[in-house]
């Protein structure tokens, strides 16, 4: 199998990693992740991830609770780095060479967002995770991965999710929804459709760095979307 890119940016649900737990980070989810990402670097494709909170925390929800919304973003972004650090992790034991980096300073922890040196790392053929975000409260990781992939000249966004693309309306609330192979950005933010927030769109549709939205679940799609064969949604300029 040939690839169609050099360079993706994987954008991986912190909430699709619970799997069917209730909380947390399923093993075999990881695992499966790990196998599909290896598979694909083992083409020579370079991966940057960026990695959500939301099996963890979501700054919503401590906001909806009563917390200041900054404060419950950070705790968020803190959850991503735990995330990142299990994922790292269970590189390491497939023998796959992962780095974490940060958006946010835990230099104890893993090291600094640093882009020259993210980029060294790609060309070396390591993984690298990008951790806690953007590092600023109010955005997500979807952001985070709008513009993590545009800094590191992916060719294109991949987010991995619980849904198999993107549909005409949520599709775990209307059955009746059904899903676009192509859309332009202009209709995802016209549409308000909630599978990416709409400042991940236009930074993306400024950079012209198109979106895959596909399934995590999906045996193989990770592979078909990097072959660049028909999978799940693709959102283009
Ligand atoms: N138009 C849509 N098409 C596809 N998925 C949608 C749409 N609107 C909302 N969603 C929801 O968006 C989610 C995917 O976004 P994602 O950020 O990966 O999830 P999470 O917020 O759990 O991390 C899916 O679980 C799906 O239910
Ligand atoms: O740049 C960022 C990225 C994330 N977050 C916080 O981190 C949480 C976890 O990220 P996200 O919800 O995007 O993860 P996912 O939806 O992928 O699970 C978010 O709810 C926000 O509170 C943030 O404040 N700034």
């Amino acid at each position: 199998m040939a690839a169609a890119y050099k360079r993706i940016l994987l954008k991986l649900s912190g909430e699709a990693l619970m799997g069917d737990d209730a909380y947390g980070i399923n093993q075999s989810v990881v695992s499966g992740i790990v196998a599909d990402v290896a598979a694909v670097a083992a083409l020579g494709v370079e991966v940057g991830i960026v990695i959500g909170g939301g099996n963890i925390f979501r700054g919503m929800a401590g906001a909806a609770s009563g917390m200041d919304r900054a404060t419950a973003d950070y705790m968020g972004m803190l959850a991503t780095i735990m995330n990142a650090m299990a994922l790292a992790d269970a590189f390491g034991h497939a023998g796959v060479v992962a780095r974490v980096q940060s958006a946010l300073r835990v230099d104890q922890v893993v090291e600094p967002y640093i882009r020259g040196k993210a980029i060294r790392y790609l060309e070396e053929g390591r993984i690298v995770i990008f951790a806690a975000g953007t590092g600023n409260p109010f955005f997500t990781t979807d952001t985070a991965a709008a513009l993590r992939g545009s800094e590191i000249g992916a060719q294109i966004v991949l987010k991995a999710t619980k849904v198999d693309g993107i549909y005409t309306a949520d599709p775990k609330k209307d059955p009746t929804a059904t899903r676009y192979t192509t859309l332009s950005f202009d209709e995802a933010i016209a549409r308000n459709l909630q599978v990416m927030d709409a400042t991940a769109f236009a930074l993306c549709r400024d950079q012209k760095l198109p979106i895959k939205v596909f399934s995590l679940f999906k045996s193989g799609a990770l592979q078909r979307v990097v072959a660049g064969e028909d999978e799940g949604t693709l959102v283009h300029v």
